[in-house]
């Protein structure tokens, strides 16, 4: 009596690389786990001690940046070598910086000038402590001393990207900056002169927007980026191409406002702060904002010093009428091969000059006596800073004094979700994705209604308890009959037919057996849905560790914060689809009329969501990349649905493999719709073994 259980051999290579895969799933979860939390937490000295120092730094500041010991960022650089290995074989390796040295004052204003690809930027990351690749040698130091782990909360560093929310205004761009480094006194005095001093108070409430929606110019733009950077007062400012926009936006625009952002960061050197930026070709006003030039050809030092002293130090006459950033960049660009006489002589000159001079040697000496400690600038400029209620921020005061986050952990969670809700509240392609999937949900629900049979859920509790699956008193088979099948059974996932000498009885049970499959399958396709949709985090998740990179590497807030705002964001939005999801197939799919099934039903939506988001924050924090995530996400997705019991019957995975079964989220979310439709109990079908289909 009953049915062969479908038995399926399982290719052995396939079930190893399962195996393989979800060990090496076990094997990362506990060492991300132990990078993320234990180690930090251990370090922290205990839970209250983590909560209280903001997620794994120091203490946080109670206190704002005006009541502690201002300090200046005087940078010394010396030697500073970087080579990259070229990917391929036999190719080689690529000096990029080949000793380059120099000192940014504090109070002063640097420009990096140079060709194209000559390693501005290059040294602008070595300097911020951002190189990741590549082979850096030299020395930076920061006051005299090496750079610690807190060295970004003193140094603020702008990148030729711009890092920008297209969906929120400048302001509120600002305000979320501001919430998170600074306390709430300083806010909105802050934003309001920032903007003003980058020329942004007019466009205050404009969306940032992006190439495709429109909204703020590319000047705009960058000038917002900025002002996220300047914002909070840091000591040391590093900028990659500030003017960047401006040259890309119109040159009437240029021509009108150049000057508004290096004036900005002009005054802002003027108030103690170190900056310095890699820009090109400055207009002349532009230019003679700037105290000091750093002049890079191919990897190597043309010029390092005041600005006025360049023409002198290089013996080049400069007429009135020309820009004297012009000479700069001509002389840079001047090759050996195509260069009148005069040009080509000083170019090669310039830099073998340079590194004989007396200026070299000056900046020798410098470095040599910051990292003694008694270079004057080191006292003087604690002296020359503003006034402690002028000062702007938290991390003016912060430069080697604390490595701590500015609030505390749970202040961090709740402003990243706020900014995460106000986000996805004005995404309107993230509200589509949540009325399509409810739609594909509906629809997945009434193509079940084609299958002949009503729903079995709809039916009475069975009472058909006939050993031989007939009962003569309900001809019809339908309305008694058990339509139970054992979860294992049910994985055998087809329709059963029977030859034309079945009873009538038996032909109805077999009827009944196959609307259980075809329901099996609709709550399957449910639970399968309701995963894959969070896809949709995958490239959320992405596009947010941009953001993240930056702001925890202006230590704006720790991973901890990170992760939990985002699992509290998950759990809103689950607790949302678990409301909105399960009438679309529910009512539709006419599943049982109770509450406690609904209820049950509404778990497993919300659920099911919760868990297709953690696996895919999950993937995206492991595995380097969209596509490779995207990749990861749809593999997860295909080894959790094969062992969840419904393709595959439990009984014929080997042993050796169970485990996985336990494992997969689709088990427990299948199981437990399908038991909320009271679908317990097993089938038996009268006669012959029937043939599959
Ligand atoms: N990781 C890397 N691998 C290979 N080449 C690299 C790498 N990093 C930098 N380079 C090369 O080093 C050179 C210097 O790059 P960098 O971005 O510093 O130039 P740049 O002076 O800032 O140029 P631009 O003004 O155009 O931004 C370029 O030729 C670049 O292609």
């Amino acid at each position: 009596m009953g049915y062969e259980s479908l038995s399926i051999g399982i290719n052995d290579a396939v079930a190893a690389s399962f195996a393989v895969l979800s060990v090496a799933v076990f094997i990362c979860l506990p060492i991300a786990a132990w990078g993320w939390l234990v180690y930090p937490l251990w370090r922290s000295g205990g839970l209250h001690g983590w909560i209280t120092r903001g997620g794994g730094g120091r203490m946080h500041s109670t206190e704002t940046g005006a009541r502690r010991t201002p300090r200046p960022a005087l940078v010394t650089f010396r030697d500073i070598h970087y080579s990259v290995k070229l990917s391929g074989r036999g190719r080689p390796e690529l000096h990029i910086l080949k000793g380059v040295s120099g000192v940014l004052l504090p109070g002063t204003l640097t420009a990096i000038m140079g060709p194209s690809g000559c390693g501005k930027s290059t040294l602008l990351d070595i300097l911020a402590d951002t190189k990741r690749v590549g082979v850096v040698e030299g020395d930076v130091r920061l006051n005299g001393e090496a750079r610690g782990t807190d060295f970004r909360s003193t140094c603020a560093y702008v990148m030729q990207e711009d890092c920008c929310h297209s969906t929120l205004t400048v302001h509120e761009t600002l305000w979320f900056v501001c919430a998170l480094r600074l306390g709430p006194d300083e806010r909105l005095e802050l934003i309001t002169r920032t903007m003003v001093d980058l020329d942004l108070a007019h466009v205050a409430d404009t969306r940032i927007g992006d190439d495709v929606s429109g909204g703020l110019s590319g000047g705009q733009r960058r000038r917002v980026t900025i002002a996220i950077e300047i914002l909070s007062g840091p000591a040391l400012v590093l900028l990659d191409e500030p003017t960047s926009g401006l040259d890309a936006y119109g040159a009437q625009q240029a021509v009108a406002t150049p000057p508004a952002v290096v004036a900005a960061l002009r005054r802002f050197a003027d108030r103690g702060r170190t900056l310095a930026c890699t820009i090109h070709q400055p207009r002349a006003e532009t230019f003679a904002l700037f105290h000091q030039l750093l002049l890079i050809k191919a990897g190597e030092t043309m010029y390092c010093g005041p600005v006025p002293d360049f023409l002198r130090g290089c013996g080049v006459a400069c007429p009135p009428s020309v820009n004297l950033a012009d000479v700069v960049v001509d002389l840079t660009h001047t090759k050996e091969a195509d260069a009148d006489a005069d040009g080509a002589e000083q170019s090669v000159d310039l830099v073998a000059r340079f590194a004989a001079s007396a200026l070299r040697r000056k900046i020798e000496d410098e470095i040599d006596s910051v990292e003694l400690g008694c270079h004057p600038d080191l006292a003087d400029a604690a002296a020359s800073l503003e006034a402690p209620k002028e000062q702007e921020g938290a991390r003016v005061g912060c430069c080697g004094s604390s490595g701590g986050y500015p609030t505390p952990l749970m202040h961090q969670v709740g402003v990243l979700v706020r900014r995460q809700w106000t986000l996805d509240t004005r995404n309107f392609g993230y509200q589509f994705t949540w009325v399509l999937n409810g739609f594909v949900l509906a629809l997945n629900a009434s193509t079940y209604l084609l299958v002949e049979q009503p729903p079995l859920s709809a039916q009475p509790a069975s009472v058909y308890r006939d050993d031989m699956g007939c009962d003569p008193t309900e001809p019809s088979g339908r309305q008694g009959c058990v339509c139970h099948v054992p979860m294992d059974e049910a994985a055998s996932n087809g329709q059963y037919n029977v030859g034309a000498d079945a009873t009538e009885c038996g032909r109805a049970i077999l009827a009944s057996a196959n609307a259980v499959f075809a329901f099996r399958g609709f709550l399957f396709l449910v639970i399968n849905a309701l995963f894959v949709n969070e896809a949709v985090f995958v490239p959320a998740v992405i596009a947010d560790k941009r953001f993240f990179a930056r702001e925890h590497g202006a230590r704006a807030y720790s991973v901890l914060a990170w992760h939990l705002a985002w699992l509290v964001k998950l759990g809103l939005t689950a607790a949302l689809k678990a409301l909105f999801y399960t009438p679309c197939f529910y009512f539709i799919g006419q599943l049982r009329p109770a509450w406690s099934a609904y209820l049950a039903a509404a778990l497993v939506t919300g659920g099911m969501g919760l868990a297709g988001s953690a696996v895919a924050m999950l993937l995206t924090t492991l595995v380097p990349g969209l596509g490779a995530a995207t990749t990861a996400f749809g593999c997860a997705v295909l080894l959790y649905q094969n062992v969840c019991g419904f393709f595959l019957p439990i009984a014929a995975i080997p042993p050796y493999l169970t485990w996985l079964t336990w494992t997969s989220v689709f088990t427990y979310g299948y199981y437990a719709i399908v038991t909320s439709q009271q679908m317990f109990g097993s089938i038996e079908l009268p006669g012959d073994t029937p043939a599959r289909t």
